[in-house]
């Protein structure tokens, strides 16, 4: 891997402490750092080259998936830090930024192949941008790239806005758009899995397949980001960005020999062929609701408008879930039902497939207890591929009942890349495939306007749902409405057990 360094603005921030740091950390133990590596960590806060890394150090010892208790090799990865008081609006700053570097590169002998990590908040990614090329920060003789965090943009006009800024200092395939749900792993196999298995990838059509739906269910609140949440709330924070993303992974037909850009072209075909909603007809297949007071996992918890922070009359989505159809070949007349909300029974993110019930569609022969085949993949907190199947149960007069063939994808490994390593890794590379391009960003904010749109001028109503439910009773409507459940929200009352004591999802039964 070429010689690089990493320029990180927010390097006192949480975001740098709880995922950058660690993600970097468990590179370098995996020797997956390039081997001339140096990191200029950037803030107001008037730290010195030791208190930073005494600061990493800590984030280590918290966050980091390696074990940081090896003194010799956690000073090895730090000594390789440095850092520089910077105020994102003041020139001069740049300046004395760029002498550091400069500095440290000649001191490694290393070519000037800067990586820019924006890990700040969103109004300052356009300052940056123009003030590292206004400084001569992105104009040496190496590569350079900015990677960004989300949100990118709060609309279709401002994201429009904001990349047609950026693109002032940086070109499209500089600019490396981070969405942590692609750097999950399961996420990552997604593409490849339909794409390297016939058996996948013969069935992956309307022909077979009934309708997908995609869940991204959290048992946290708002937590202590009211100020940001309740402006943002889950069709912007989840819905536009994680959730469409997944949306394309899962619909994706991948070429045999695809590249970066087939992959991209690929997802934003998809994002073409999306059905658009009109701002009236929103309500037919959109769903947007908050929470109330409730019991998550035991423990009672206040509804959305008593949080500190939130207004007591705020009309903040903390729900959504939505019908999409894309109008192509593959996909013409499959239901993707995608939802996401806080406060909800349990962590989950997964995506279910199911399939048409041929048995039933060939004879009038009753088929008691059969169940639609199922392929699920669970994304998280736990990683999985199960299939479920139908079979004869002997002891109950022959009838059908559900068997879960579970995959295991990690071959026992139970110590994976987290989201963050495997997309710092990517982006050092230089492989945007796991990156949202800008063709894609837009796309999702176009079809995503005509929903904030309803939602500002309250045209859809806001339904409530108890914390700790599966959300509005009007999301199950939803499918009902095509003759589909949910698959898998299982009320606490019907949890079964795995062996490990734990609830164990799959009730097909419910
Ligand atoms: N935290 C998280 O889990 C996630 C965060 N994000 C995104 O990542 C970004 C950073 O978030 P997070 O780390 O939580 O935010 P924090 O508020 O914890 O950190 C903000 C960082 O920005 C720096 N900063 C603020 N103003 C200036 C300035 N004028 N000049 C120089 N540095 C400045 C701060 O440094 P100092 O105070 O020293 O000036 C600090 O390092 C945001 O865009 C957020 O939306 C995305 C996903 C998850
Ligand atoms: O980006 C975000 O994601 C988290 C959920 O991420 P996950 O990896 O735990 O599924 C969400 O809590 C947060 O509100 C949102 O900004």
């Amino acid at each position: 891997m070429e010689p690089t360094t990493f320029v990180l603005f927010g390097a006192t921030g949480d975001l740098a402490k709880r995922k950058i740091y660690p993600a970097l950390y468990n590179l370098f133990v995996d020797g997956k750092l390039p081997q001339s590596f140096s990191l200029v960590g950037l803030g107001r806060r008037e730290w010195t080259d030791e208190s930073f890394r005494a600061n990493v150090e800590q984030s280590l010892r918290q966050f980091s998936r390696r074990e940081a208790n090896d003194a010799e090799l956690v000073k090895r990865f730090v000594d390789a830090f440095r850092y520089c008081v910077l105020d994102i609006g003041r020139k001069e700053d740049y300046q004395k930024l760029l002498r550091l570097i400069e500095q440290r590169e000649e001191a490694l002998g290393a070519p000037p192949n800067r990586m820019f990590y924006l890990s700040v908040g969103p109004e300052f990614f356009e300052p940056i941008a123009a003030n590292i090329q206004d400084s001569g920060l992105g104009s040496a003789q190496g590569w350079k790239r900015l990677v960004i965090e989300k949100p990118f943009g709060h609309d279709l006009p401002s994201a429009r806005d904001l990349n047609l800024k950026l693109s002032k200092a940086f070109d499209e395939q500089e600019i490396f758009r981070i969405d942590h749900y692609l750097g999950k792993p399961m996420v990552q196999k997604l593409g490849s899995l339909q794409q390297a298995n016939p058996v996948i990838q013969a069935l992956w059509t309307n022909r077979y397949i009934a309708n997908v739906q995609i869940t991204a269910n959290e048992t946290v609140g708002v937590e202590e980001r009211a100020g940001y949440y309740d402006h943002i709330g889950a069709v912007r924070d989840m819905f536009q960005n994680h959730l469409l993303q997944l949306l394309m992974m899962a619909a994706i037909h991948l070429p045999h020999d695809s590249t970066s850009e087939k992959v991209r072209f690929k997802k934003k075909k998809i994002m073409e062929a999306l059905e658009p909603v009109q701002k009236q007809e929103v309500g037919a297949s959109v769903i947007r609701g908050q929470y109330e007071a409730g019991t998550v996992q035991g423990k009672p918890v206040v509804g959305y408008t008593s949080e500190p922070g939130i207004a007591p009359d705020s009309m903040n989505d903390t729900f959504i879930a939505a019908r999409l159809l894309i109008e192509d070949s593959y996909w013409r007349g499959v239901p993707f039902y995608i939802r996401t909300g806080k406060r909800l029974a349990e962590k989950s993110t997964r995506i279910v497939v199911e399939f048409k019930e041929p048995i039933k569609a060939a004879s009038e022969t009753s088929e008691e207890g059969a169940t639609p085949n199922l392929l699920i993949f669970e994304i998280g907190p736990n990683e999985g591929i199960t299939l479920q199947l139908n079979t004869k149960d002997l002891e109950h007069e022959g009838e059908f009942k559900p068997v879960h063939i579970d995959i295991d994808l990690l071959g026992g490994q139970d110590n994976v890349p987290e989201a963050y390593e495997n997309l710092i890794f990517d982006a050092l590379r230089g492989d945007s495939t796991f990156f949202a391009h800008w063709d894609e960003v837009e796309l999702s904010w176009q079809w995503v306007q005509p929903l904030l749109d309803a939602f500002e001028e309250n045209l859809i109503p806001l339904h409530s749902y108890a914390a700790g439910s599966y959300g509005p009773a009007e999301s199950d409507a939803l499918l009902a409405q095509d003759g589909y459940h949910w698959w898998f929200d299982v009320k606490p009352e019907q949890q079964i057990q795995n062996r490990e004591g734990e609830p164990y999802a799959y009730n097909a039964n419910h």
